[in-house]
């Protein structure tokens, strides 16, 4: 257990591997005149802009809950960063959430030594050749502010104050709802000395706000169950609280938001929560029905959930031929709503204006990917049929819908260039090869194979609608749709 005392900063929790970059000065908000004065003056100043995780990571080390830690900026804008010089952080809108006052600048950690790609990551390095890291004090302006359960949330100074009558206040710092087996362990600890209870709701942005939300209802529901006197509040969570330090970091923060000692979970809620997010049956001795129904509620079974298909292959393989086929029958089953964003269409409306360099294509086929993330969002089921050549770019489509709760399936439309180019239904693939149309996928741009999706279909011996029952009967395989 920690023996910070409430109002401190915690102490570095030790063992950091890049220690001999840690930058000693001071993190804190500033009051409301500074603040305005900050603002006034900070017209001219360079600015980072911040993505939403560095803001999570940036509002615990304000409030003293994280230990400072050098900040990341791209090596363009850290030209003009001289010693002193003050640095405006500004969120994804572009306000000035925090000033840093530059004291050094730093290389980034070689990618060996990094602990995460994130920026957000545990040094906020990543080893990005592209960044640099800057250490300096840190002054917050403008709190961020978080519009869900704002009944829930508190500053760490508010709740010490609020916490101070309580002789004994045991915490609990969890990112998933509680059980039974916890609440057993949480009733004998807290009854046992008359402890109030601290129960701390680490928000995962990557878990997706969905499901954070859920988790927030569940853990009121089993409040509600367990009776005892007790606090909820909600603090985000960014990647670093749980790295390999993340016991020491906990009772850290723990103890400056007010508590006496920390109790640390058993694993068997893990699998509860586990157990109910796959769909599968959880007995009534496992948990509460009020916290099940909430968990169940935002992880619906796979057919009632979003999903996107992402067809990929060259020109001419039969991506739109087989998404149609498909949409037909998945329009004859009535049991989906189905959205086709079709390459041809995609690039008439949503992405008017781009060419086919590789940036513009990569931004063509993120915009079908935010988009189908969107739809699939709210349990639509979407089909994509862009050429969509960058493996990567494929990926980040994935990562985006499945950060929407959704599903994602890849699926290689395999036909050999010969056989596309031989199909030639545009006279494209003939204009490739006299060289009037430049960079075309497969002939002088490059297509990146999948290596690992969900389905390969090959249209060279089997028809469009052969295809689509192929794809048919994967979803069902999967899940995605009831078997008829
Ligand atoms: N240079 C070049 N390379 C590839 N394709 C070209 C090019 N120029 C025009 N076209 C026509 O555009 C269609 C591909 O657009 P996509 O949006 O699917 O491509 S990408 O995912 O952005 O790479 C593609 O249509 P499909 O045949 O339906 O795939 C082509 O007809
Ligand atoms: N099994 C099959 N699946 C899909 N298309 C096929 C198949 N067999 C032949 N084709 C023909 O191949 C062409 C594919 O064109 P299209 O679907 O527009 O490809 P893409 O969208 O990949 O550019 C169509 O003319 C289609 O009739």
């Amino acid at each position: 257990m920690s023996d910070v005392r409430p109002g401190d900063t915690p102490p570095p929790t030790g063992g950091d591997h890049h220690a001999a970059d840690a930058p000693g000065p001071t993190a804190g908000w500033a009051d409301e005149e500074r603040a305005e004065a900050l603002r006034a003056a900070s017209t001219d100043w360079p600015s980072s802009d911040l993505t939403d995780r560095d803001l999570d990571d940036l509002e615990l080390v304000l409030d003293g809950l994280l230990e400072p830690h050098p900040l990341s900026v791209p090596r363009e804008a850290s030209t003009a960063l001289d010693r002193g010089t003050p640095l405006a952080l500004r969120d994804p809108e572009g306000t000035m959430v925090a000033v840093l006052r530059v004291a050094r600048v730093l290389d980034p950690v070689p990618a060996s030594d990094a602990t995460g790609g994130d920026r957000a990551g545990d040094d906020g390095a990543g080893g990005d050749a592209d960044a640099v890291r800057v250490a300096g004090e840190l002054v917050g302006v403008t709190r961020p502010v978080r519009w869900s359960f704002s009944r829930l949330r508190a500053t760490p100074s508010e709740l010490r104050t609020r916490l101070a009558v309580h002789d004994q206040v045991v915490a609990v710092l969890t990112d998933r709802a509680l059980h039974r087996a916890d609440v057993d362990d949480l009733r004998a600890e807290v009854a046992a000395d008359r402890a109030h209870l601290l129960l701390v709701q680490l928000e995962r942005r990557e878990a997706g706000a969905d499901t954070t939300a859920a988790v927030t209802r569940a853990l009121e529901a089993m409040l509600h169950e367990l009776r005892v006197p007790s606090t909820l509040t909600l603090l985000p969570a960014p990647a670093r609280l749980f790295d390999d330090r993340h016991d020491e970091r906990l009772d850290a923060i723990a103890g400056v938001l007010g508590a006496s000692r920390r109790l640390r979970l058993g694993r068997t809620g893990v699998d509860v929560d586990a157990a109910i997010r796959a769909g599968d049956p959880v007995s009534a001795d496992a948990t509460f029905a009020t916290v099940a129904a909430e968990l169940r509620a935002a992880h619906p079974p796979r057919h009632d959930r979003g999903l996107v298909v992402l067809f990929t292959g060259l020109s001419g393989s039969g991506k739109s031929t087989v998404a149609n086929a498909l949409r037909g029958r998945l329009l004859e089953r009535g049991d989906r709503r189905v959205t086709l964003l079709d390459g041809d269409l995609v690039r008439r409306h949503l992405s008017r204006g781009l060419g086919f360099s590789p940036q513009d294509r990569a931004t063509n086929v993120r915009r079908i990917g935010y988009v189908a993330a969107e739809i699939a969002r709210h349990g639509g089921l979407v089909l994509c049929a862009p050429i969509a050549p960058e493996a990567g770019v494929r990926d980040e489509v994935r990562t985006m819908v499945e950060d929407a709760g959704a599903g994602f399936v890849l699926v290689h439309v395999a036909t050999p260039l010969e056989v596309c180019e031989q199909r030639d239904r545009k006279g494209l693939y003939a204009k490739a090869r006299a060289g009037q149309v430049r960079d075309f996928t497969g002939i002088d741009a490059p297509y990146d194979v999948p290596v690992d999706p969900e389905l390969r279909v090959d249209t060279v011996d089997t028809t469009p609608d052969a295809c689509a029952t192929r794809v048919l009967d994967d979803l069902v395989a999967r899940g995605w749709l009831t078997a008829r």
